[in-house]
């Protein structure tokens, strides 16, 4: 018998061995083999998902380090995507920290080292600019129903990492996917190539990225308008998440584009309705109502003033005044108070000012201020120091501290530090995981504040109702709806949110709200369902072989 070749004599490829969406490895049957002509391309053993999972466990927590388990997980992905999203589904709590915060930031440090296969879309704004459409046309699946997009600008908590940024979108959609269930194959990672200021990666002979200083300025805005021209002419109905961009311009495309497409800041509104909920959750272990906190920010960037926006929009909700909620709102720069008197404060951080006297001290400020909450988001590990904590712990009997900078170097305190230094009272939450707590004789295991329980139900909810725009009540709705989902049990852990085996469940209740709202505000192009949850339940992605 002739061998089967190609058309024109090239090799035959066995596309369903390559396609990591459809391929199966040792899962195709007997009859998928004969029919696709993969015999003998394949060990004899026909396996299951489950035998095949078993595998994959196996290698996996024989990998030395994180980073190792994030590569093997990745080539795993790019092989066969519907096991991955098994392996990742069944062991959240496990993967989490893999694909996601804190090894992906590592893996973002090392992206010119670990890269193997492309993911995603590179779009260059040197090598592309006036052809953008074209770049994205390349992609080559039919659909992209959510696009992360970062450009590298403020990757975590870690700087500037130029296309090396490709990480956060790459776990960011992952989580889109295991969470939220919505398919890899609608999913669309993009990073955009604006060159860098980071001297050590241009100067990095693996730098895969453009050696360019990072552009500023009207060019940069004119890029990113073509870029979002782009994306409506090529997927006009696409969800479209801004992810890591530094504060100036994360901020400025917020309002230049969250009135006219579908589109949402992660770092400002996700982390914001993420840090409402937990203070929601703090509250009940407290006795607390929102409007009765006084809470110290410490970073004034993304997190923290999108943080502090929900949190002035929920008090207002609550009887307070725009005015009396700001001044429950305190915040402290890398230059100390933000007070009005300071003449270098950007328009997003003036509007929090206050009228008191400047001091770069915390610890006066805590003194003075006496806040019921304090909220590291400013990017410097261990920036909260015994002292500091103590005095919290001095003012109130549940200290309420958030360490939310990520990844786990730049927390700005451990758990541990944080029971110690507060007698085991206080009330924590992390970015980044640690592991539980003993303090005397209870054990802690306080989880993590991430925006992971809120951008993929956000996302699906979006989905559901075919939103034309994002608005801040949705944030505000998905604050509720996340809050709502944390049992009391969860709080006697010292959990202010959900276990992560839970997020499906999560990522229901978020989307069912956020539908709620599209439909209530007039953004909803489908017809309202009649059980939005039970919808958002029958909408995911479930990874079998079908
Ligand atoms: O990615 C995360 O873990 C949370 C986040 O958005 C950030 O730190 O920028
Ligand atoms: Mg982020």
């Amino acid at each position: 018998m002739a061998r089967i070749t190609g058309s024109d004599s090239s090799p035959r490829v066995a596309a369903e061995l390559c396609d990591p969406l459809i391929n199966r490895g040792t899962g195709f049957s007997a009859d998928d083999r004969r029919t696709r002509q993969l015999e003998g391309l394949l060990p004899p053993r026909v396996e299951s998902l489950v035998e095949q999972a078993a595998r994959v466990l196996s290698n996996l927590r024989d990998q030395h380090n994180p980073l190792d388990k994030y590569s093997y997980l990745s080539a795993l992905r790019d092989e066969n995507e519907t096991l991955f999203y098994h392996v990742v589904l069944d062991n959240l709590e496990e993967m989490l920290p893999i694909i996601y915060t804190p090894t992906v930031g590592e893996a973002c440090t090392q992206w010119s080292r670990i890269y193997e296969r492309p993911r995603g879309l590179y779009i260059s704004a040197f090598a592309h600019r006036g052809r953008v459409a074209e770049v994205l046309e390349n992609w080559p699946r039919p659909q992209a129903s959510v696009i992360v997009v970062t450009d590298g600008g403020r990757i975590l908590g870690l700087g500037d990492l130029g296309a090396n940024g490709m990480g956060i979108p790459i776990g960011k959609l992952s989580l889109y996917t295991a969470c939220a269930g919505i398919a890899p194959e609608i999913c669309l990672p993009i990073a955009l190539d604006v060159g860098t200021d980071n001297a050590s990666l241009r100067n990095d002979p693996l730098y895969l990225g453009e050696r360019q200083a990072r552009l500023t300025g009207a060019p940069y805005d004119e890029f990113i308008e073509e870029f979002v021209s782009a994306v409506q002419t090529v997927f006009p109905e696409t969800i479209l998440q801004f992810e890591d961009f530094n504060n100036a311009s994360a901020f400025r495309l917020l309002d230049r584009y969250s009135n006219t497409l579908c589109c949402f800041n992660d770092d400002v509104q996700g982390t914001g309705a993420m840090g409402l909920a937990g203070l929601y959750s703090a509250g009940r272990i407290t006795g607390q109502g929102l409007a009765e906190q006084r809470i110290l920010f410490v970073g004034a960037g993304e997190a923290n003033l999108g943080f502090a926006r929900t949190v002035v929009a929920a008090m207002q909700h609550e009887g307070l005044s725009a005015a009396q909620s700001k001044a429950r709102c305190l915040f402290m720069d890398s230059r100390g108070l933000v007070v009005t008197s300071r003449t270098d404060l950007p328009a997003w951080k003036s509007v929090f000012a206050q009228d008191r006297a400047h001091t770069t001290d915390t610890r006066t400020v805590i003194e003075d201020f006496a806040p019921t909450a304090i909220i590291g988001a400013s990017g410097v590990g261990a920036r909260f120091d015994e002292d500091m904590l103590s005095a919290m712990a001095r003012i109130n009997h549940r200290p309420i501290v958030f360490a939310l900078s990520n990844p786990t170097s730049k927390a700005e305190c451990t758990a541990e530090q944080a029971f110690a230094w507060t007698q085991g009272r206080v009330v924590f939450a992390s970015g980044s995981p640690f592991p539980p707590v003993t303090y005397e004789t209870q054990t802690y295991s306080p989880g993590q504040g991430n925006n992971f329980y809120v951008f993929p139900g956000v996302g699906l909810g979006l989905l559901l109702a075919g939103a034309t725009q994002v608005s801040d009540e949705m944030f505000l709705a998905a604050a509720h709806a996340l809050a709502d989902c944390v049992s009391a049990a969860d709080l006697e852990q010292g959990r202010l949110f959900p276990p992560a085996a839970g997020m499906r469940d999560v990522a229901v209740a978020v989307a069912a709200a956020v539908a709620d709202v599209a439909h209530a505000q007039g953004y909803a192009t489908r017809q309202p369902e009649q059980d939005l949850c039970a919808a958002a339940a029958s909408y995911m992605y479930v990874p079998h072989y079908s």
